[in-house]
């Protein structure tokens, strides 16, 4: 179902590789953690699944398929097979729970009757058909991870991809939305969770693939976290500003006044949490970039640590370009009138009326599903040939004819 053959994966401007011959498989119907810490290369392996990047060397199939060999064009039904959730849910502010799930299908074309019967089905799975007229700003944090696994499984995607689902979410919470990825998985949907959260995997006992700086260290079947995936920074990293070094001065006083006082830094989140917190105050972009807590934030701007170009169609399949001129000071209008404009191409305004719009600034991205901005530009290849409904992998529609020649469509 996808296999990693020998992947090294160095992206422009690095040295290190991010993944270093880097093998596994992940069979049909199994559920597997990625697990290891910060910048072990976790997200990594999930965008190369997404064909969000590319290998430097060797080859990753996924449904069957060499993923380098699949053309820009084909990408969006290739990633009608793989469901997506993030951390930071990204559901679209100004819709409701029902419409948000519903958008998903609606863009690829589905009828109405299909939307009326399958949403409530899925809002019912995940434990919300009692609140599908809510907006997300109404739900809990659980719910509107909820939401999201809802609008990734809705369309029966065979893979559902999983970067840290419940790091925003307390334990009780999280197990619950772990229960549910169990019965998605139960179903039938091969799960790859990437995860920092111990309990869960050790509770689980399912496979665990752990990385370190890259490379897989463990394969274990029925694993647990282990040790060696825990979060190494211990010590204070670089200050920045004066405050900062205060405020160090002033913690390394009190340990002297309070020699015995047992500390309370747990060795994994807080680890990263305390040293950062002085640093933080001053520097939140520094926070965000360096904590554990934004792997999505990675996922959607995979080329953004380099600031460099990326190097293959890293357009993550959910962001659409701006025009920056009509998006206003409301990001989520934007987000509505894309919706809209897709939705009229859905109801047989011809496709071209999509692809012929206006060319817009290549500089600037805008969500499509509550997202956060990707940061750099897209590709101009992606840009000529994807459709709005073809970067969010839902392109409407019937497979045009070159399509057919690889096979790689939606799930029949
Ligand atoms: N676009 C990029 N450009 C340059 N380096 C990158 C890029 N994306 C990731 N890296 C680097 O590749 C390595 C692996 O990153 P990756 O995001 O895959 O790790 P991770 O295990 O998912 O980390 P986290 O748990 O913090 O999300 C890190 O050293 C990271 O800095």
């Amino acid at each position: 179902m996808i296999r990693f053959d020998n992947v090294t994966k160095k992206y422009a401007g690095t040295t290190k590789p991010a993944l270093n011959a880097v093998d596994f498989e992940v069979k049909r119907g199994e559920f597997i953690f990625l697990v290891g810490a910060s910048g072990s290369g976790k997200s990594s392996c999930l965008r190369l699944v997404l064909k969000e990047e590319k290998p430097s060397e060797g080859t990753v199939h996924v449904l069957g398929h060499n993923v380098s060999s699949i053309s820009n064009r084909k990408i969006p039904y290739f990633r009608r097979n793989l469901g997506v959730v993030f951390q930071d849910f990204r559901l679209l502010p100004n819709k409701t729970v029902f419409e948000n799930v519903a958008f998903t299908l609606q863009v690829i074309g589905k009828s109405r009757g299909f939307v009326q019967e399958a949403v409530p089905d899925v809002l019912k799975m995940v434990g919300l058909d009692n609140k599908a007229q809510r907006m997300p700003h109404e739900l809990s944090g659980g719910e509107q991870q909820r939401v999201a696994i809802a609008r990734a499984i809705v369309n029966k995607p065979q893979v559902l991809l999983a970067d840290e689902p419940t790091g925003n979410l307390d334990p009780a919470t999280s197990a619950g939305i772990m229960q549910l990825l169990e019965r998605i998985n139960a179903n039938g949907t091969t799960v790859v969770m990437a995860t920092h959260e111990a309990a869960i995997v050790d509770k689980m006992q399912r496979r665990v693939i752990e990385l370190v700086e890259g490379t897989i260290v463990r394969d274990e079947t029925h694993g647990g976290y282990g040790t060696t995936a825990v979060i190494p920074e211990l010590g204070p990293r670089k200050e920045r500003g004066v405050d900062a070094e205060k405020a160090k001065r002033a913690a390394r006083e009190a340990a002297r006044e309070a020699p015995t006082t047992q500390s309370v830094v747990t060795p994994r989140r807080s680890a990263v949490v305390a040293p950062v917190e002085t640093d933080a105050a001053e520097d939140p972009a520094a926070m965000a970039d360096e904590t554990s807590t934004a792997p999505a934030e990675a996922l959607s701007a995979p080329s953004s640590r380099s600031g460099e170009a990326p190097d293959t169609d890293s357009t993550p399949p959910w962001v659409v370009r701006a025009a920056d001129d009509d998006a206003g000071d409301d990001p989520a209008n934007e987000t509505d009138r894309r919706a809209a404009t897709d939705a009229a191409a859905q109801a047989g305004e011809p496709e071209r009326a999509v692809d012929e719009r206006p060319a817009q600034p290549l500089t600037q991205s805008q969500p499509i599903i509550g997202l956060p901005l990707a940061s750099g530009p897209l590709p101009e290849d992606t840009q000529e040939h994807l459709s709005l409904a073809e970067r969010l992998g839902l392109r409407a529609g019937k497979p045009r004819d070159e399509d057919k020649e690889q096979n790689v469509g939606p799930t029949q």
